[in-house]
């Protein structure tokens, strides 16, 4: 599905401070994969998701997603296939628009520019039925402004508009990061059921290693630009997170190192 061939992405070159960010990283996934992905302050998860999503043109290796090669497709036309949704639930949905003028807008993405109608009754009761499965009451306030909204409520519209169309990838880089825990394991639920449902394959980078065993059906570990561990099957079942933190240190010669990192 997804194809990351030995990518090679280097920030500053030829400067004091050039960064090896990815080092010669490659990476497949396969249809329905849900992946999570962990590792150190610096280890290059961002940078993988941005180099994904085409934010830059990698140095050298190759991308390439259902066998298409997007190595040098700019990140505009890789939009239609690749879904992203970021830490800052301001980032993905326009305050100043209502819920529904939000939910038109990723429902016709993609489609053509010309001038069109307003939103019609049929789109209002997709939306209606979509917000529904949030559970959060959403269906009832299509009219309302996005900056009315609480942080979950935003991050779980900014999900929803990122799955409308169907992508072939959805990129979660810590969406859940910046709500209240009770929110955050709202959100995750929310995400297991959109990416069941419409059979979503998933990259998700968290800091939280219970997630990141619990969510999805393989874990990778990312060390200096690379995947130095990608666990799945029985040994992820059986796996805990001591167990984590130890093959990390024996596969990387060092203690997983972050600010950020929630151990349970
Ligand atoms: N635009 C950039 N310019 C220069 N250096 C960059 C840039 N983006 C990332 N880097 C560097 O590349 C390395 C990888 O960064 P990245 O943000 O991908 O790490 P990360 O694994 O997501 O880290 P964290 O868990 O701390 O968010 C870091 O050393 C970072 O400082």
């Amino acid at each position: 599905m997804l194809n990351v061939r030995e990518i090679l992405k280097t920030f500053n070159l030829g400067t004091i401070n050039q960064k090896i960010a990815l080092n010669k990283l490659s990476l497949e996934l396969f249809p329905n994969d849900f992946v999570t992905v962990i590792g150190s302050n610096g280890a290059g998860k961002s940078t993988l998701l941005n180099a994904i999503a085409g934010n830059f043109f990698v140095d050298s290796g190759k991308i390439a997603i259902e066998n298409a090669d997007i190595t040098r497709l700019p990140a505009h036309k890789r939009a239609d296939m690749i879904s992203r949704v970021f830490q800052d639930p301001l980032s993905g949905t326009a305050a100043s628009m209502t819920i529904e003028e939000n939910l038109i807008m990723a429902y016709r993405r993609g489609k053509t520019r010309r001038l069109r109608p307003a939103i019609g009754a049929k789109e209002r009761d997709i939306f209606r039925a979509k917000l529904e499965k949030l559970g959060l009451g959403l269906e009832n306030r299509l009219t309302h402004r996005v900056s009315l909204l609480s942080g979950g409520q935003r991050q779980a519209l900014t999900l929803l508009m990122a799955t409308l169309q169907k992508p072939k990838l959805l990129l979660l880089d810590e969406h859940t990061a910046a709500l209240d825990p009770k929110t955050a394991e709202k959100v995750l639920e929310l995400t297991c059921n959109v990416t069941e449902q419409e059979h979503l394959t998933t990259l998700m980078i968290t800091h939280n290693l219970d997630h990141a065993l619990s969510f999805g059906n393989r874990t990778i570990m990312m060390h200096e630009g690379r995947v130095i561990l990608d666990i799945k099957g029985t040994e992820r079942n059986n796996m805990t997170i001591s167990n984590l933190l130890e093959m990390f240190e024996k596969a990387s010669g060092a203690h997983m190192n972050t600010d950020r990192m929630i151990l349970a």
